[in-house]
């Protein structure tokens, strides 16, 4: 299976939390409208599942989050996620998710995590929550004695400080929830969800290392 930095190479990649599946297909929709082509769907609500399954078909690549369980892997399997982020690290998560052949990105926040991670195989991994524990200062850390592994920082991003994120060599994407916010989606507010993605595609345009 690709590695998470093939998949989402240079993403943007937007955390969703939704009420409702049933305005998956149109968030999907104002968020490639604005450039986004790659969406983590949470399962941190009953909606989640049922709307990874509503999109996972479409144009876009469709990923699920908060995945804390190895059931939780399977059901995103069968529902058509292509790729899988946790907050945390779980090796057997990690496993399920190899063995079902989906690109799995887990959350680390310490060295000892990295480790872990490493020892699965992976070289890619998400830095969670990327503010709290430094930031782009963690990454410049990390990438001394870990200088392959590839970061996906998430928590605190904005379009404040993803540029700076991107354009460290060793970040390959990068996530939050700016441009979904629960707000905006429950009011049905897809234009500003695509303006506010066009937004941050235009600011990152060029940013890569
Ligand atoms: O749950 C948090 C996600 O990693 C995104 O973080 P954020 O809401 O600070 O952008
Ligand atoms: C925060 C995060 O990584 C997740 O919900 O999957």
């Amino acid at each position: 299976m690709p590695s998470a930095r093939e998949t989402l190479s240079g993403s943007i990649v937007p955390v969703v939390v939704l009420d409702d599946a049933g305005v998956a297909p149109d968030l999907v929709a104002a968020l490639a409208a604005g450039g986004i082509d790659t969406v983590e769907l949470t399962l941190r609500t009953p909606a989640g599942l049922d709307a990874i399954r509503s999109v996972a078909g479409s144009s876009s690549v469709i990923g699920a989050g908060t995945v804390l369980t190895v059931r939780q892997v399977e059901e995103v399997a069968d529902a058509g996620a292509a790729f899988v982020v946790s907050p945390g690290f779980d090796d057997e998560v990690v496993q399920r998710s190899l063995e079902l052949g989906l690109t799995v990105l887990p959350g680390i926040a310490t060295p000892t995590e990295l480790q872990r991670a490493l020892k699965t195989g992976l070289r890619d991994v998400k830095l969670f929550p990327a503010d709290r524990l430094g930031g782009l200062d963690m990454i410049r850390a990390l990438s001394g004695p870990f200088p392959g592994v590839g970061f996906m920082p998430s928590g605190g991003v904005s379009p404040a400080n993803a540029r700076d994120y991107l354009g460290h060599p060793s970040v390959f994407a990068i996530s939050g929830s700016w441009m979904v916010q629960r707000d905006l989606i429950a009011r049905g507010d897809f234009d500003e969800i695509a303006r506010l993605s066009a937004e941050a595609v235009a600011l990152l345009a060029g940013a890569e290392a």
